[in-house]
């Protein structure tokens, strides 16, 4: 099982004596890991709540509910899953009520359970049950975790009716939960008065039958605009397979997801923290900035790929006297300070809610173009696509080096010949790859978190331009031989 990384910076001794955990899952977890990892907490004397399908931000927020019938807060939580990766892929995601545990907290973890499998006897499963010590409980975190988030909604409703209960148009609030987890559905927006009829693809399936389980896929996001559309629904909402991810669709089926949806989000937080610093992830548009600098009055803040990434230098700011309040990235990743700064997709989306439900206030009748007048004015451009460039990792020009190595110097090769064209310049302030400005729009090489791969996104006003873009990154890089440039030369000769 690979450990997928959570998000906080808590010690990693503090953490390695759970005295009481729970673990929950997505589907496949249920399938696959909870049996095995509640069998390795009870042997080891501790007592686990079990919570089965859960959602990864109701796991950390597990660990902060006060309720002692259930046994709650818990000391830590585990939850079982691979986000929206395909069905025979499985993780581990680790958190105490400080947050999600670090790299370096799971390389920790990690090397502890090698070790105590080392000086185990290799018990069968029959003989590891029988030493078992903790107690085990099932726990229904997830009606408690939903009923929560409907208060949230209805206390910016003020507490009057039920909350945003979209009426217009047949007053749908339309879920596309990609076979995973419908069934919050309806323990949040029922009992806010939507309507949620025609939402899909509720019943959990870990074979993910009908789309890629992911907010930024094509096909998912016209699946929900669609069933938007066909439904005359005021609003869609979709969820990747653990909820930390999330996207929307307004009833004229506009889609609220990557730089939208963070201009979105940074117009409600601008709204509450005037002035704020807005973290998000390196490949968002020039045009991202312009709304929240120009027409927010806030700081964009654009630093690297990768969610915790984001979410630790919005942490950082904080502690060095610069306030933000948002942390996201263009793939729906999001946190925010007052929730603890977890990436937390449902959060979200309820945010999105609570602009919807205090609007209704004044206007019954209001529907999603509240959210969709908080982003107008976002410049959008034509053309936006994203490259991968794979790296031959066998191929002779590493010359045994690795495939970073290869990067960076491919990205270094780059920064130089862009520097001698006049059409070209390098971004002022840039903390990862190289971002270039050029022919209207914009390009950014980088390497990717994980992969061997160097992805370019290029974003320009014309197809034209975006060539011009493609050619001055192919001129560089044609000199890297191990370097598959097949996808680029693809966009370019389109
Ligand atoms: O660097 P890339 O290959 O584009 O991958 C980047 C992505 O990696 C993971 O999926 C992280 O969870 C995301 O937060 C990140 O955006």
């Amino acid at each position: 099982m690979a450990a997928a990384q959570g998000s906080s910076d808590v010690s990693s001794s503090a953490k390695v004596d759970f005295l009481k955990l729970q673990n929950g899952s997505d589907i496949r977890g249920v399938a696959v890991g909870g049996v095995e990892v509640t069998l390795g907490i009870t042997t080891a004397g501790h007592d686990v709540l079990q919570f089965g399908l859960a959602s990864t931000p109701a796991m950390f927020n597990s660990t902060l509910t006060e309720d002692e019938i259930n046994h709650l807060p818990v000391d830590g939580a585990i939850m079982i899953t691979a986000s929206h990766l395909p069905y025979n892929r499985n993780g581990l995601k680790f958190f105490t009520s400080a947050g999600g545990l670090n790299k370096a907290d799971i390389k920790d973890i990690l090397e502890h359970a090698s070790r105590i499998y080392e000086d185990s006897s290799h018990g069968s499963t029959q003989e590891l049950e029988q030493a078992s010590k903790g107690e085990v409980s099932n726990v229904d975190y997830m009606s408690i975790y939903a009923s929560d988030l409907v208060k949230a909604v209805r206390k910016s409703a003020g507490n009057k009716g039920r909350g945003p209960g979209p009426r217009r148009r047949g007053g749908a609030v339309i879920g596309d939960a990609p076979a995973r987890q419908g069934y919050k559905l309806d323990k949040v927006l029922k009992p806010l008065g939507a309507i949620t009829t025609g939402s899909q693809f509720l019943e959990p399936d870990g074979m993910f039958p009908n789309h890629i389980p992911n907010p930024e896929d094509k096909t998912a996001m016209k699946a929900i605009t669609q069933a938007v559309a066909d439904n005359k629904a005021d609003l869609g909402i979709i969820f990747d397979t653990d909820v930390d991810r999330s996207a929307a669709v307004d009833s004229s089926g506009r889609e609220l997801n990557r730089n939208r949806l963070i201009a979105l989000m940074s117009a409600i937080v601008l709204e509450e923290h005037p002035g704020t610093t807005i973290v998000t992830d390196s490949v968002t548009s020039d045009g991202l900035t312009t709304f929240i600098e120009n027409k927010l009055g806030g700081k964009h803040h654009r630093f690297k790929r990768g969610y915790k990434n984001v979410i630790d230098e919005a942490i950082r700011l904080n502690t060095i006297g610069e306030e933000s309040h948002l942390a996201m990235e263009t793939s729906g990743h999001g946190a925010l300070k007052e929730n603890h700064w977890l990436d937390d997709g449902a959060y979200l989306m309820v945010k999105l809610l609570n602009k919807l439900a205090a609007a209704r206030i004044l206007n019954p009748n209001v529907g999603s173009k509240v959210l969709t007048d908080l982003v107008e004015g976002l410049e959008e451009a034509s053309v936006t696509v994203e490259i991968r460039l794979k790296i031959d990792q066998n191929h002779a020009d590493l010359k045994g080096g690795s495939f970073r190595d290869y990067g960076e110097a491919v990205l270094k090769h780059l920064e130089n010949s862009i520097s001698k064209d006049e059409h070209l310049c390098k971004a002022p302030k840039n903390y990862e790859g190289v971002r270039v400005s050029g022919y209207g729009g914009w390009f950014l090489l980088r390497l990717s978190l994980h992969d061997p791969v160097l992805p370019l996104n290029i974003e320009a006003p014309s197809k034209d331009d975006a060539i011009k873009l493609g050619l001055a990154v192919l001129t560089a890089v044609s000199e890297f031989p191990a370097l598959d440039i097949t996808a680029l030369n693809k966009f370019l000769q389109q």
